[in-house]
């Protein structure tokens, strides 16, 4: 099983390799893009010694940038790669810190989207905000496999639940409690998943986003950041997923 791992920035990215034996072999992509590409452990994770099982997977990890623009282009950027070279991933994975909403997601935990949606993508009118479906065109959300989420959840312990993709963080209580009355469901939210979403979907490749917490999504408050715990809670869940998938076949 070959995996695409797209994070915003390096930080992320490292976190996610960290759960990995040894030093990521580094790949050459076009338009200046370098995946980070480790052989997780057999289930159980972390592992560094010569006896170490071979993982489930081959994993590429790419820090694309920040934001759903971004996110797409380093995504489709590599599927297509991929394809070019005769090659295909079987899942994508959106992955890095996000916002959480109270009191589901709490700072430090894990979220994994049921649905990613998009937050902003429509039209703002008198009566409110019209997404780009109401609007007659468009997707403004994908679900990732039912089954896949379950057993993420089953294996690391995370929270499922929409996350929403916007390209402005929430600074306010305001906007906050509208991002919750038009998604209900809404445990995270951070600024990349539906672009990384759009291009597995024109790659026809199953798709995951996995959060975890770094902040409360509402008013601005830097001092509240826990961003080292949330890089440490990312390396967790990546140890722990080689038993999420294990215990499927591809997707
Ligand atoms: O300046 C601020 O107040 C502020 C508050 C939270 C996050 C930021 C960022 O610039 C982080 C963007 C980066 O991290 C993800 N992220 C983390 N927390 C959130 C959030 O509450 N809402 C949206 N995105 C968040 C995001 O995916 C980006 O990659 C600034």
């Amino acid at each position: 099983m070959h995996i695409l791992v797209v994070t915003a920035v390096p930080a992320e990215r490292d976190a996610v390799t960290a759960a990995t034996a040894g030093r990521p072999e580094r790949i050459s992509v076009p338009g200046g893009f370098e995946l980070h590409r480790t052989r997780p452990a057999a289930a159980g994770g972390m592992s560094d010694g010569p006896d170490a099982a071979e993982g489930p997977y081959v994993l590429d990890a790419l820090a694309a940038g920040v934001g759903p623009a971004a996110a797409a282009a380093g995504a489709a950027t590599a599927l297509t790669a991929a394809a070019l070279g005769g090659h295909r991933y079987d899942l994508v994975v959106s992955a890095g810190i996000g916002g959480g909403f109270a009191p589901g997601a709490p700072v430090g935990s894990l979220v994994v989207a049921e649905e990613i949606a998009a937050a902003d993508l429509g039209a703002e009118t008198p009566d409110g905000f019209v997404p780009v479906t109401a609007l007659g065109f468009g997707t403004d959300a994908h679900r990732p496999p039912e089954e896949l989420v379950a057993a993420v959840a089953a294996a690391t312990g995370a929270l499922p639940g929409t996350v929403l993709t916007g390209s402005t963080v929430t600074g306010s209580a305001a906007r906050a409690k509208e991002l919750l009355a038009r998604h209900p469901r809404a445990l995270a939210e951070a600024m990349e998943g539906f672009g990384v979403a759009e291009a597995a979907a024109a790659h026809g490749v199953p798709v995951l986003e996995l959060r975890t917490i770094s902040n409360p999504v509402g008013p601005r408050d830097r001092a509240a950041w826990r961003i080292g715990e949330a890089l440490a809670a990312l390396t967790a869940a990546f140890a722990d997923l080689p038993r999420a998938l294990s215990s499927r076949s591809t997707p």
